[in-house]
């Protein structure tokens, strides 16, 4: 089972978050500041995966929605994964065959916001061409597609797992509370966790619960389907 936990902000918190048993590391860099969750330069993001090389992988999210800057990011960061989930630029098929020239490593994972059925069709039309998608909820219509803290309709879920011909990673509010439920219900490849793992920090900062990390891991291994 693949266990993805966002946002990593230095490498000796992607070290621990590796010891916990954390398979995908999620990155949030960016070229100047946006105010979105757990941020890092994009000189951080090169020393954490440099860091953890062949050791675990990385997955670096671009918010941006524009297909130049999500591009320059992958060029210069090179990570295992590229997550696109701005709210206004889905990955496209030129954007994919790109990325598949320059950077053949790399694997595609898409955010698709499940809000109805009709995100059922819109995974189709993304497996066709895209390595993965992530399944998230989404705090509102123009806020984007991850970090709500908040579960969707798993029954959805479910039926994109079945149908949309590529592996799915489930995420929005899965903790420790909740992730064997999330498994055994949607059978993802793998599960993403921020919110509810993340702890604050007496200087309002955030950092990763590293005790609920390791928990999470440890209880989304056991729900896997042998
Ligand atoms: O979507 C965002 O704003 C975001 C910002 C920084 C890092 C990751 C982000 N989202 C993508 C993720 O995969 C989250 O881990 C996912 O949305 C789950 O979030 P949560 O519901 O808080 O567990």
């Amino acid at each position: 089972m693949i266990k993805q936990i966002y946002p990593i902000v230095s490498l000796p918190e992607a070290n621990a978050c590796i010891e916990a048993g954390v398979t995908v590391l999620g990155l949030n860099p960016v070229a100047r500041p946006r105010g979105s969750v757990g941020e890092i330069s994009y000189a951080r993001a090169q020393q954490i995966i440099a860091g953890v090389k062949d050791r675990c992988k990385v997955v670096v999210i671009a918010l941006e929605n524009d297909p130049q800057v999500i591009l320059e990011k992958a060029r210069l960061l090179r990570p295992d994964i590229l997550h696109i989930s701005g709210d206004r630029f889905c990955a496209d098929r030129e954007l994919v065959a790109t990325c598949k020239r320059e950077l053949p490593f790399m694997k595609i994972m898409q955010a698709v916001q499940v809000v109805d059925t009709t995100a059922i069709e819109q995974a189709k039309t993304f497996g066709l061409f895209v390595d993965y998608l992530i399944l998230d909820t989404g705090s509102s219509s123009d806020k984007g597609i991850g970090a709500s803290g908040r579960t969707h309709d798993w029954n959805i879920s479910r039926q994109i797992v079945n149908s949309c011909g590529v592996p799915v990673v489930l995420a929005g509010g899965l903790g420790c509370d909740n992730v064997q439920q999330a498994i055994r219900k949607v059978r993802p490849w793998g599960v993403d966790s921020m919110t509810k793992t993340n702890c604050p920090r007496p200087d309002g900062d955030r950092a990763k619960d590293l005790e609920q990390v390791r928990l999470f891991c440890r209880l989304a291994d056991r729900a896997a389907p042998q």
